[in-house]
């Protein structure tokens, strides 16, 4: 639902909710309601326009025309109420609004491309897209795209593989098709791999880093056959960036996304007309039928079913869908279909499948058990990585993105003078095609200027937003983005009849020195949890200088391909987005992925990291995150063991920022189940700065392990013992469950010693007790924090084996450290419970401050009922065990 005849209907408080939704401020949506009234084209058009760099502030006169409190006329009628606040603008903006109106309407490819042919010069575009001969099609059925002409277009290299007698022959041929279409001169050891398990009929699970080249291993089998390949993938922009790759290699590809279908471009993709058909997996699903008359005329040479750890319920961004796709392998083998001499090989492939995920996608596709698993490293020696503490809130943007403003400021303004000093030598040497916002700026202006002074007509700036209102708090997430995340339900692309000239260029999207490319330091991609903050940043950045956009799933789909485009063509700085932009994009010169706030699992992690570098220089994955603070798991439906997994990979998301003594890379490979051969990276901030100094944790250690026996109700004659109980949380009499809060203010109040000590610090202790296998957490749902620590047998046999001498050494980990640093108390009421062991303390604070209300209720409760809280009953339990 874009946009349409409808959209006069729609009420100002469902626009502004659509609006909410999509991370802009409340404010500015009714500040543009007032002015162009409630249709939600031309309310987006407002803030997108507006999108605070003061393009164009209403006046005065048309701010007091129109409120959203007096707009009930206009929303029975959003056209007139249009027209009329067209009349208070100049005819100019009238021009722009129009122009933008049509943009958000376009539902095709060839609408959008219409659209782009009318950008300025050099733009993104027309660079990337009205450049290339290849022809697109949609659901307009006005599209001249004939059936003579896709056959014209087969290409001459189409070599039958059956020919190839010989191994070598075969491998020549991959070579030569290689070369011909994609510029490269030999295929990967892993590449080859996954073709010869392809060309002996046999299923395949291909596990490779992200940018080690996966898609070639299911593009090249379209080429040495007659028969056509089909690919599953799971968003519309990946698919629609593969095939725009592919038409510039010379190869003819269609998408079918899961909208509206157009019959046409399906028709003509399930007769074969198209070399590689990608296609989601619900429309995969509803083809079965036609798939199967395709598998016997010309003939399925492979199913390739990417990002497949979308399949597991135990993977990071799983997809129900994916799941029902073992209907191929139960549908398209040779006793199935008689036609078939073989069954039609599976390949699947992903960079992020952990062990167990793995093992689930093979049981899941019903994949042969002849599978042949292809298995890389996944390690990227190219990428940096670091992790920053921060607390990842607005107030900490001007610190946190400090150097990455300077970045491009620096740069540009290095182009800027460049361009000069070349301009005053020739000055009839051509000057950028690209009307750079900067080019308006003299070189000694401050870079810090006010984003008005970087107008560019061509490029729709970033929104605006403001907090979102407590209602819409459980929205403002991306759990993950559904399919058709484009303004465009499919699109077919011919191959040009020159492919691209790899003498310049092997990859397509590589930066070459076109005066039109602006972003001279590559992009960067910074990765928030919420929609909201999409906004927010994106529109700080913009304020700032930099040309950022922001990219989340609620945002118009129109939007959305706008951002991608002019991502690819480097007329982007920034892109600030939730997870929603990432999964399979390949762009080469992406210089920086900046996660600000923690992923929820290291699987994503590496998958969006793996967006950086792709060139394979140098580039930097930094993750700030506030490390005194355990992440939170995002809403979804979860099944009990569903949750237990998402806490368990979050917690090990946590883990690796905290960690301060392991390399990062290291810690990201072993976590993929791959043994580190080089040891460490050597680049990142571990392998830099090296591990903290180790400090002794025994005394503490003793202490905490102490309590939780006592608390356990175990005898300390009893410590040499096994029997430690297994207690679940909740099974116990309340006071008996292992409470990690409990315990720790009891020793700070018993202990005096540590009555300071934070309980970030006790936190540490209880992981680094749990790594040597001590204690474990008892909670039925371990949650990221260690709830239930109860003593394991390791843990008894170290309280009682201890010796004087021997010291409980280990590195702290970040909280630790942050903690030790940094004394203050993290929430008041921590501060409040420090120095209570001491009595002085304790009467001066009672008398100075008075019990709130609840807690005096409940304190009275407790009185009257006899009712104990947990730490007295600790308190109890101790108390015996002494007398
Ligand atoms: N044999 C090769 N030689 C040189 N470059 C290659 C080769 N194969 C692929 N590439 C390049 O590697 C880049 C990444 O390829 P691709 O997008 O297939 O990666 P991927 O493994 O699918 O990554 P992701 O897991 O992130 O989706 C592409 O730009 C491609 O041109
Ligand atoms: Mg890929």
């Amino acid at each position: 639902m874009d946009d349409g005849a409808t959209e006069g209907d729609v009420s100002a408080d469902r626009v502004i909710a659509e609006l909410l939704d999509m991370g802009f401020e409340f404010d500015k949506i009714s500040q543009a309601i007032g002015v162009v009234g409630p249709r939600r084209a031309d309310v987006l058009e407002f803030v997108l326009s507006d999108s605070g760099n003061g393009r164009r502030k209403p006046s005065r006169e048309s701010q007091g025309r129109h409120s959203v409190s007096s707009n009930a006329e206009a929303c029975s009628s959003g056209r007139h109420s249009v027209s009329s606040n067209m009349e208070a603008r100049s005819s100019d903006d009238g021009n722009k609004l129009a122009n933008r109106r049509r943009r958000l309407k376009q539902l095709s490819i060839t609408d959008h491309l219409a659209s782009n042919t009318g950008c300025e010069k050099g733009s993104c575009g027309e660079k990337a897209i009205t450049s290339y001969p290849y022809l697109v099609a949609s659901n307009d059925p006005g599209v001249p795209i004939s059936d003579d002409m896709c056959s014209a277009l087969k290409p001459e290299s189409q070599v039958l593989l059956a020919n190839s007698r010989t191994e070598s022959d075969r491998r020549d041929k991959i070579s030569l098709v290689l070369q011909k279409h994609f510029g490269f001169s030999c295929v990967k050891g892993f590449q080859q791999e996954a073709l010869d398990a392809w060309c002996a009929h046999k299923d395949c699970l291909v596990l490779a880093a992200t940018g080690s080249g996966k898609s070639l291993c299911f593009q090249i089998p379209a080429l040495l056959t007659a028969k056509v390949v089909v690919v599953i993938s799971p968003l519309i922009s990946l698919m629609h960036d593969q095939c725009l790759k592919l038409a510039k290699h010379g190869i003819s590809a269609c998408f079918l996304g899961s909208g509206q279908p157009d019959s046409r471009v399906e028709g003509k993709a399930m007769s074969g007309k198209y070399k590689i058909i990608y296609v989601c997996p619900e429309t995969a699903l509803r083809l079965m039928e036609p798939l199967k008359k395709l598998a016997e005329n010309p003939g399925i040479a492979l199913f390739a079913i990417d990002e497949v750890h979308c399949v597991s319920k135990w993977g990071h961004d799983f997809r129900p869908d994916y799941r029902k796709l073992s209907v191929l392998r139960e549908n398209f083998s040779s006793s199935k279909l008689k036609f078939l001499e073989h069954d039609i090989p599976l390949m699947a492939l992903t960079a992020t499948a952990t062990i167990p995920v793995r093992a689930d996608i093979i049981k899941s596709l019903k994949m042969s058990e002849h599978t042949v698993i292809v298995l890389t490293s996944f390690f990227r020696p190219n990428l940096r990585f670091t992790v920053k503490h921060s607390r990842t809130s607005a107030s900490a943007y001007g610190k946190d993105f400090r150097e990455l403003i300077d970045t491009y400021s620096n740069s540009r303004n290095f182009m800027g003078k460049k361009q000069k000093a070349l301009h005053e030598i020739n000055p009839d040497s051509e000057s950028s095609s690209y009307e750079s916002p900067d080019d308006t700026m003299s070189d000694d202006e401050d870079t810090y200027v006010d984003s008005t002074s970087h107008v560019d007509n061509n490029f729709d700036k970033t929104k605006v937003g403001m907090p979102l209102r407590n209602e819409n708090a459980e929205n403002e997430l991306d759990v993950y983005p559904g399919v058709d995340d484009f303004d465009v339900t499919c699109g077919e692309f011919l191959e040009c009849t020159q492919p691209e000239n790899f003498a310049s260029s092997s990859q397509s999207n590589k930066t070459s020195s076109s005066s039109s490319e602006i972003v001279d330091q590559g992009p960067t991609i910074v990765y928030v949890p919420t929609r909201k903050q999409t906004v927010e940043l994106a529109n700080y950045l913009c304020k700032t200088g930099l040309r950022a956009a922001a990219y989340n799933a609620k945002m118009p789909k129109s939007h959305l391909r706008q951002v991608h485009e002019q991502f690819h063509c480097n007329a982007l700085e920034v892109v600030v987005a939730t997870i929603a932009f990432g999964m399979g994009i390949d762009k080469s010169n992406v210089r920086r992925i900046i996660h600000y706030g923690f992923p929820q699992s290291l699987e994503a992690y590496y998958q969006e990291a793996g967006r950086a570098g792709r060139d394979g220089k140098l580039a930097d994955c930094t993750l700030y995150c506030n490390l005194m603070r355990a992440p939170t798991l995002l809403p979804n439906k979860r099944s009990g063991e569903q949750t237990k997994a998402a806490y368990r990979m979050l917690r090990d998301c946590f883990h690796y920022a905290l960690n301060t003594s392991v390399c990062r890379a290291r810690i990201l490979v072993k976590y993929f189940g791959e043994e580190f051969g080089p040891d460490r990276c050597h680049m990142c901030d571990i392998c830099i700065n090296g591990p903290p100094q180790m400090h002794d944790f025994k005394e503490e250690a003793v202490v905490f392990m102490n309590v939780l026996q006592a608390q356990s109700g175990q005898p300390a004659e009893d410590m040499g013992c096994s029997s430690i109980p297994r207690c679940i949380s909740g099974r116990r009499r309340f006071g008996e469950v292992p409470n990690f809060r409990v315990v720790v203010s009891y020793i700070r109040e018993k202990f005096p010693r540590f009555a300071t000590t934070d309980r970030i610090w006790w936190e540490g202790l209880a992981r680094i007790l749990e790594a040597k296998g001590y204690i474990h957490d008892a909670a039925e749902t371990p949650r990221v924090l260690i709830q239930c620590p109860e003593l394991t047998e390791a843990g008894l046999n170290f309280l009682s084996s201890q010796s004087e001498e021997e010291g409980l050494y280990a590195y702290p980990d970040a909280a630790i450290l942050l903690a030790m640093n940094d004394p203050k108390p993290i929430s008041t009421s921590s501060e409040w419970g420090r120095g209570w062991a001491d009595p002085e303390i304790r009467r001066q604070r009672l008398a100075g401050k008075k019990m709130g209300r609840r807690k005096r209720k409940r304190h009275s409760r407790n009185q009257s009922t006899g009712f104990t809280t947990a730490k007295q009953r600790l308190a109890e339990i101790l108390s015996k065990r002494r007398r």
